[in-house]
């Protein structure tokens, strides 16, 4: 094939049985022809160009602990693997979607992570919720991972009468008070914090949702506030209110933490039930992150991933070390659009974006990206777009809120987004459309700085060569990231034996996690990769595949250490 003549090698004929040291699950006899040179290049880079012949195995590898998820390995077999898809999707769970079998279609629909927002429902509701997802993965050889997204301080309505939405006509006034009532009053609206109305001036506006509908502060009577609407359109129960001067949005300092006490029980829950994210809302410093993660310590789950959710102009201002101290963020565009004038958040998205991805943390996009599909089930051109926009910026994951949780077409919705989301990741490829984003160099210890440019190298060999695949053999998931934040045509198989770590990779854009039991010698976990995917009909003769191994993998003290590796293998 092309690609072989681009790995020059003097076959060498050895036969040797291809049982593993460390690992005696592979049997038969394979033949390896290998190879070549070894170039060693700085401190323990080695690389080794070769190429594998192996027989038929007499007795089929055992298939426990090797986990390729349903939905990848049907992908990989229907459309190759330059047909897998490289953009993550997270789907918001509410009642919509629920059911196993609703849950399933999903899961089936290429889910990758699951989200469970805390500001509504019952606790026991997403008990049962986490539970079912965690039975399709034990039961039905899916990945999903579960992320919990806190409810956070933030100021809204608390209810203004009416349990669906209510419409403010131009010019009417309507009374903005903390105070508790039940049923409905007229023109009243019940607000959830206490000093909402400190410091806001008489000729103030109070935007509703971003834009819904627009009200003027025309009287202050103690802490209530007397409001004429001057742009009128729909209250939502749940109403998120901001307030306006001369153009600009008055910062309120509401002096509630960020993780109120409904979020550190909500937390412990959420560790309790073995979520793999946690995604805190209205994030204002590096501190609320640093706080979380030591806390997530000291209970020992620090494998739990921290996103920041960058939905505030505070969180804007502090933007650099909040996304250096999280495992990923997310461009929550709804509550920023809240805070943020709309035209701006598309310029946001892509600089939070591309700061993920030079900081090598996963970025998801969200909120509203097709909207319309809640109803509807077809979204909208502009939608189609939006979604084709995040991609094309290389987001690692979008994710569906209201169109899944609550709408009628959720696996509809999570089609469109597949679709879209292949249909533009080929384009780029094909018009090799990927911008070339400079990359700073992130380590700082030699071991980093080694792992961080054979990631580096190791995706420009494989654009070059052309390769199939990249695989990865990783404990942490850490070379698989650094693979990623490349974004290589190939796909990138990341085997780890740390379910933690597999539910971790979930969200990287073009990384496709498997548990696998990983030995400390490259060779084998190659060997015994490469035959279980055989035996599976997920790789042929001729595919060529990058090998990445890291440091602490191959750390066997029995062997000379080889502390990182790349090499190109073909499959005869
Ligand atoms: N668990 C749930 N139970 C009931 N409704 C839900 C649930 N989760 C989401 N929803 C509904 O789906 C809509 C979209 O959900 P989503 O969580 O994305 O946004 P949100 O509630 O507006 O706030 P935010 O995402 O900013 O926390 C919500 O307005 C809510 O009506
Ligand atoms: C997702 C979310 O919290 C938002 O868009 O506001
Ligand atoms: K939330
Ligand atoms: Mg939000």
């Amino acid at each position: 094939m092309a690609a072989a003549a681009c790995t020059p090698f003097t076959p060498q004929i050895s036969a040797k049985p291809s049982v593993s040291r460390s690992n005696s699950r592979l049997h038969g006899l394979s033949i390896t022809r290998s190879s070549h040179e070894s170039v060693r290049a700085g401190a323990g880079l080695r690389i080794r160009s070769s190429l594998v012949v192996e027989t038929e195995e007499k007795k089929a590898p055992s298939l426990e602990g090797f986990g390729f998820d349903v939905v990848s390995e049907a992908e990989l077999k229907e459309r190759g693997f330059m047909g897998l898809r490289k953009t993550k999707v997270v789907c918001t769970v509410g009642p919509a979607c629920c059911g196993e079998e609703e849950l399933e279609g999903l899961a089936r629909g290429g889910m990758h992570v699951a989200r469970l927002n805390m500001c509504h429902n019952t606790r026991e509701w997403h008990r049962e919720v986490i539970g079912a997802i965690k039975r399709l993965n034990q039961e039905k050889g899916f990945c999903i991972g579960v992320m919990i997204d806190t409810e956070g301080s933030q100021m809204h309505m608390v209810g203004h009468g009416s349990a669906s939405s209510i419409k403010a006509e131009d010019g009417s006034v309507w009374l903005f008070t903390t105070e508790k009532f039940e049923g409905s009053r007229p023109f009243t609206i019940q607000v959830n914090f206490e000093g909402f109305s400190e410091g806001i001036l008489v000729g103030d506006d109070i935007v509703i949702d971003g834009g819904m509908a627009t009200f003027e502060v025309i009287e202050k009577v103690g802490d209530d506030l007397h409001c004429k609407c001057t742009d009128p359109g729909l209250l939502l129960p749940r109403a998120k209110l901001s307030f306006w001067r001369d153009g600009r949005l008055v910062e309120m300092n509401s002096g509630l933490p960020t993780l109120s006490t409904k979020d550190w029980a909500d937390i412990e829950f959420g560790i309790s039930e073995g979520v793999d994210y946690i995604a805190v809302s209205f994030v204002k410093d590096v501190n609320d992150i640093t706080n979380l993660k030591s806390y997530l310590s000291t209970r020992s789950s620090e494998f739990i991933k921290v996103l920041a959710k960058i939905e505030s102009l505070e969180s804007l201002k502090n933007l650099e070390p909040i996304v250096k101290a999280s495992d990923g963020l997310m461009v929550a565009r709804g509550d920023l659009g809240v805070q943020i004038p709309l035209e701006q958040i598309p310029t946001i998205q892509q600089k939070v974006t591309y700061l993920c991805r030079q900081l090598n943390k996963p970025v998801i996009v969200a909120s509203q990206l097709l909207e319309s599909m809640v109803e509807y089930p077809t979204p909208t051109r502009a939608e189609v777009a939006d979604v084709s926009e995040a991609v094309r910026q290389q987001a690692d994951a979008l994710m569906l809120s209201g169109e899944s949780a609550v709408g009628s077409y959720a696996e509809k919705a999570l089609s469109v987004l597949c679709m879209a989301s292949g249909r533009m990741e080929l384009w780029s490829r094909e018009e090799n459309r990927q911008n070339l984003l400079f990359l700073p160099q992130l380590a700082e210890t030699l071991p980093d700085r080694i792992a961080e440019q054979i990631c580096n190298c190791a995706v420009e060999m494989a654009n070059k060569l052309g390769v199939d695949a990249i695989f990865v053999y990783t404990k942490h998931g850490h070379m698989a990231s650094l693979l990623s934040r490349n974004r290589p045509n190939p796909p990138i198989f990341a085997f780890t034996d740390n379910d933690n770590a597999r539910k971790g990779m979930n969200l990287h854009w073009g990384v496709t996690p498997l548990e696998f039991p990983l030995s400390d010698v490259v060779e084998d976990n190659f060997k015994q990769t490469i035959s279980l995917m055989k035996n599976r009909g997920t790789v042929r003769p001729g595919d060529m595949i990058l090998v990445v191994s890291d440091s602490d993998v191959s750390c066997s003290s029995a062997r000379p250490s080889v502390s990182q590796s790349i090499q190109v293998r073909t499959i005869d």
